[in-house]
């Protein structure tokens, strides 16, 4: 396969809610969609979950478009490639910059899989048709806010709750939601509000049998998270610190985590994934794929991900309607009894919407 050409989109949704977390608020989602059309005409799509803002992450909207249209667009442009897996081989001369490459060998890898006729999730080895999900709550105003958001969350059969904590919003809340729910699974994301200091609060969230917390000490620490996860019953779960394969191999060599959340982004794409997912296995670390408030586009490659073996529990995928009025894709990601059945078309097995995309584009640019 020859990428010919490939358009950039500025996109901007606007969330049902506004959405909470330790670092901040957002309800306007600006992203990046990318289109690249091969010699064929055919179509693949990706997303970019960097957000409007650096606040998850270095990465931002800008900062993608930038090394998207400057190095790598130019690097993939006619290049023959036979497999997606060869796509982070070409970029591994840019540093970092992973959400930026992802969106592109997202996209690559969805024009593999309609050319050869298959779904994402097969391709990528997945053998689940159906795929368990969950749902991350941000931070409410009260606590009485949260514990009806869970209770209509849990009607809707969600598989487990995670519920974002930060210092002052943690502990007390934390023990309401269970003694409401004993025995939802539960639990914690902390967004990297914590540091040792705050071992007794972190101690103290032990008491309310957690599957686990994620995220609780700074962004790229995994030494302070290995002191904390000795420390606390409560299984650790990594998902800032964790940017490659590398990354999660001295995380689970140090017993800095026992759990790790992928997102395709944070980790520069499927492939890379991929090697995490069956290192993990390895290891008997379980995994979950990570959400990032995404549109449909970003939510199909989810799913396709999802449908690895290792992925033992509920990930952040919620279905469409719960951030969008409108979604960008036909059909939108449903969840039935909490689980969103995984598409058997080729491709990411979903159709984007043009119409849609359109409504929602504020700039685009074609390179070729
Ligand atoms: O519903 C989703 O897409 C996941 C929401 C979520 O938890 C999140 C949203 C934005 C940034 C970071 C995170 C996170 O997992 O830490
Ligand atoms: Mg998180």
């Amino acid at each position: 396969m020859r990428i010919k050409e490939v358009t950039l989109r500025h996109m901007q949704m606007r969330l049902k809610f506004p959405f909470t977390t330790s670092f901040g608020t957002l309800q306007n989602r600006d992203f990046i969609l990318l289109e690249a059309k091969d010699e064929n005409g055919r179509s693949g799509w990706g997303e970019s979950v960097a957000f409007h803002s650096p606040w998850y992450s270095e990465e931002t909207m800008k900062t993608n478009w930038h090394i998207l249209e400057d190095f790598l667009i130019p690097t993939l442009l006619d290049q023959e490639i036979k497999h997606p897996d060869e796509v982070s081989e070409l970029f591994s001369n840019i540093r970092k910059n992973n959400m930026a490459k992802s969106t592109l060998e997202g996209a690559v890898w969805d024009l593999y899989c309609q050319e050869q006729g298959i779904s994402l999730a097969a391709a990528l080895g997945g053998q689940k048709s159906k795929i368990e999900v969950g749902i991350s709550i941000g931070i409410q105003d009260t606590v009485s806010d949260l514990l009806r958001l869970i209770e209509g969350h849990v009607e809707e059969g969600y598989k487990r709750m995670k519920v974002k904590i930060k210092p002052g919003w943690d502990v007390d809340v934390m023990r309401e939601v269970r003694k409401e729910f004993p025995d939802v699974p539960l639990m914690a994301d902390a967004n990297s509000a914590y540091t040792l200091k705050d071992i007794n609060t972190l101690k103290a969230l032990d008491e309310f049998e957690l599957m686990m917390i994620e995220q609780p000490l700074a962004s790229d620490d995994i030494i302070d998270h290995a002191r904390l996860q000795k420390e606390i019953a409560t299984p650790v779960c990594l998902d800032e610190s964790i940017h490659s394969y590398e990354d999660a191999r001295k995380a689970i060599e140090l017993g800095s985590c026992r759990i790790i959340n992928i997102k395709i982004g944070r980790v520069g794409g499927l492939s890379e994934s991929k090697r995490i997912h069956d290192l993990c296995q390895s290891h008997e670390i379980p995994v979950w794929c990570g959400g990032m408030l995404e549109s449909g586009i970003g939510r199909a490659h989810n799913v396709a991900l999802t449908t690895l073996s290792n992925f033992t529990l509920p990930g952040d995928t919620a279905a469409s309607s719960r951030y969008w009025e409108t979604d960008i894709i036909k059909p939108e990601v449903t969840v039935k009894d909490g689980y969103i059945s995984v598409p058997e078309k080729p491709g990411i097995g979903y159709e984007p919407d043009l119409e849609a995309i359109d409504r929602f584009t504020m700039e685009k640019k074609t390179f070729s």
